[in-house]
């Protein structure tokens, strides 16, 4: 099998020929885009005014002592790699043969509920240069044990994915865990009050959803992810060494370094409703140039309870399911996400 043949269609001429339509690129790529520092903050030793200005400042830090061990991030980095690499096809026909909730996604990160990818509007034609699969935490218990039936190629695969649930499970409960203590850190230096339900209703574990994505070599620059903001309230991702992260800081895009054994935290637009603006949902993007070697990033999300209303002055009322519809019918008519804003009395966007 050719490498290419395990990418998706829609990616090949990218790939081969780098981007002469622009197929890749969908906004003006910025001139001025520098490596930055982001703050660091220790989970063992949490200061929480390090924490309070990386959280107002940035919406964005590094995460070191995080406690996930090391192994089991190079193990789950390992089946990652060779699942996404099995063949186009393949890979489409993998979750679906089990009737499982998990799904495998191509062009675009902007799923439905479902995990399929939407069917984006008016930019239907552009592609961005990513695919993975997508794991809601608590369904993971639903993909069918291995089963001992069919060729070996199948037996193989099956015992792959065995394997693969178990590391997620395993790296599940970890990032579970770094989420709930980071949440409750940063509630306090809000002052926010969690008595009886409030945290699991602000931070809901069986929302718990991780991304495998994988970014193809390409030639010239090409475009992983569009800018965007996260709609969680925490995102936590593990990345390769490959880099490729762009953050937003003071109006202009700057790299993050990989650094190796860290983690890093984003803020998600329901924590910055939650703090009532104190706290920001950062803006970033996936943009590589001149990779000769494809990236890999795993990437957790979690939410709020469904039907919590969020209360903040600067927004209506809203539920997260309020907002995920919003998104997604956004996505759809506009090809784009437009987020906050549509919740925002004061802005021209407000709906
Ligand atoms: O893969 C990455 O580095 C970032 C992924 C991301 O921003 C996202 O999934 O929202
Ligand atoms: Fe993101």
């Amino acid at each position: 099998m050719s490498i290419s043949e395990s990418y998706p269609p829609a990616f090949r001429c990218v790939i081969n020929d780098g981007d002469p339509q622009g197929t890749a690129k969908v906004e003006p790529v910025l001139l001025h885009d520098k490596e930055i520092d982001i703050p660091v903050i220790d989970l063992e030793r949490l200061d929480k005014e390090i924490l309070t200005e990386a959280c107002r400042e940035w919406g964005i830090f590094r995460l070191e002592n995080h406690g996930v061990p090391l192994e089991l991030m190079s193990r789950l980095q390992e089946i990652s790699e060779s699942l996404l690499s099995l063949p186009f096809e393949n890979k489409r026909e993998l979750f679906a043969a089990v009737k499982s909730p998990l799904s495998y996604f191509w062009g675009t990160p902007a799923l439905n509920r479902s995990g399929d990818a939407l069917k984006r509007g008016t930019q239907a034609s552009n592609v961005t240069m990513v695919e993975g699969f997508n794991v809601p935490l608590s369904s993971l218990s639903k993909l069918p044990a291995s089963t001992s039936c069919g060729d070996d190629d199948a037996a193989a695969q099956h015992s792959q994915l065995e394997s693969f649930r178990v590391l997620m499970e395993e790296y599940g409960r970890h990032i579970t865990r770094i989420a709930v203590t980071l949440f409750e850190a940063i509630a306090q230096t809000l002052n926010l009050e969690l008595s009886g339900d409030k945290r699991s209703e602000y931070l809901s574990e069986s929302t718990g959803l991780i991304r495998v994505y994988r970014y193809p070599e390409a030639a010239g620059e090409a475009l992983g992810m569009e800018v965007h903001t996260d709609s969680s309230v925490i995102s936590i991702l593990k990345e390769d060494e490959t880099g490729g992260l762009e953050i937003m800081k003071n109006e202009e895009w700057f790299r993050v370094k990989p650094v190796a054994n860290t983690l890093i935290v984003n803020l998600g637009d329901m924590m910055q409703a939650i703090s009532d603006d104190k706290y920001k949902s950062v803006e970033h993007r996936v943009k590589k140039k001149d990779m000769k070697k494809e990236r890999h990033s795993v990437c957790y999300f979690v939410f709020p309870q469904r039907d919590c209303v969020i209360k903040s002055s600067n927004y209506k009322p809203f539920t997260y399911s309020e907002f995920e519809a919003q998104v997604q019918a956004d996505v759809q008519s506009l090809g784009t996400k437009i987020g906050l804003p549509r919740f925002t009395p004061k802005s021209p966007l407000y709906v």
